[in-house]
């Protein structure tokens, strides 16, 4: 199997407000972190929600361990752990109740695996959950996700909420969940240094649309920012440039090449989402 995950032609229009995802294609590798960058609003919840059948999708086809994502078809659910920005855990359960809570939904279900994130994570075990802070409750979270011995992790802002430390604890178990080469995850954040350290690849989306689906090396690598003045910007190759955004007195550009400062992934994502892509 080459890809984990396939998403082809993934298109999905709400009938309020008319926001749409067009063709939304893209594949996820065994073994890989793959970075889902875009502003508020561009699509990033929607199309996970799509991938694993929350939200009805209009066209496209989803495709994850090869097969068709279809409602129902649980077995491949199982195999896939999910964590939203909205955390919806039962309130009056505390920790050891919560265990058994999925120990009985999830055929895979490993409660030492469970219990090591919990001490990794430091929650308290005996305390309801109402009392957890929203970075506890998204820890609570993704433990759950990674204990029940799943191929896929979708995490949509799972690293908001945390504070420095815990966000780097996570990034570590992330790494350490795709280290045998078969299972990976889709990371969304806006917190791009989190998916500047630890992805393998990046996907930009603005407007409910791919601008960009590149390795991490290969971005940084082969693109550059320039500033330049207005004369400067009109005289550039146009094939080289990939976004730019007119400041006041200069042009800042993403151009494919070797000359200009190296860029972060935050500057080429503001450059993307704020500037006009080419
Ligand atoms: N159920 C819905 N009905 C109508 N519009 C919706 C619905 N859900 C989301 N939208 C709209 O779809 C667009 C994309 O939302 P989405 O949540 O996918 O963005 P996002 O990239 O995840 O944003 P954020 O970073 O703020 O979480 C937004 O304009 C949102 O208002």
């Amino acid at each position: 199997m080459n890809a984990l995950v396939e998403v082809n032609e993934l298109n999905k229009t709400f009938k309020q407000g008319g926001f749409g995802l067009e063709n939304i294609s893209f594949t996820i590798k065994p073994g890989s972190i793959v970075g889902f960058i875009g502003e508020n609003g561009a699509g990033k919840s929607t199309t996970i929600g799509s991938i694993i059948g929350s939200i009805r999708k209009d066209h496209g086809v989803v495709r994850i361990f090869g097969q068709e994502m279809q409602d129902g078809k649980d077995f491949v659910k199982e195999d896939i752990g999910v964590v939203f920005d909205t955390v919806q855990l039962p309130e009056e359960l505390t920790i050891v109740k919560l265990e058994r809570v999925f120990n009985g939904i999830y055929r895979n279900w490993n409660k030492e695996m469970f219990y090591s994130y919990v001490e990794q994570f430091s929650l308290p075990r005996k305390k309801k959950i109402r009392s957890f802070s929203r970075g506890m409750s998204m820890k609570v979270s993704v433990a759950v996700a990674l204990s029940h011995d799943a191929k896929l992790l979708l995490l949509d802002e799972a690293t908001a909420g945390l504070d420095p430390s815990g966000r780097d604890d996570l990034l570590n178990v992330l790494r350490t969940f795709v280290s045998d080469g078969k299972r990976s995850i889709l990371l969304s954040s806006h917190i791009t240094s989190d998916i500047e350290k630890i992805a393998d690849s990046l996907i930009f989306i603005k407007g409910g649309r791919i601008l960009f689906d590149i390795e991490k090396e290969s971005l940084l690598s082969t693109y550059r920012i320039r500033s330049c003045t207005k004369k400067e910007f009109d005289s550039l190759p146009k094939a080289e440039i990939v976004a730019y955004r007119e400041q006041e007195t200069f042009v800042s550009v993403l151009v494919k090449g070797k000359e200009g400062k190296a860029p972060s992934i935050d500057e080429i994502t503001v450059l993307l989402m704020r500037g006009v892509h080419v």
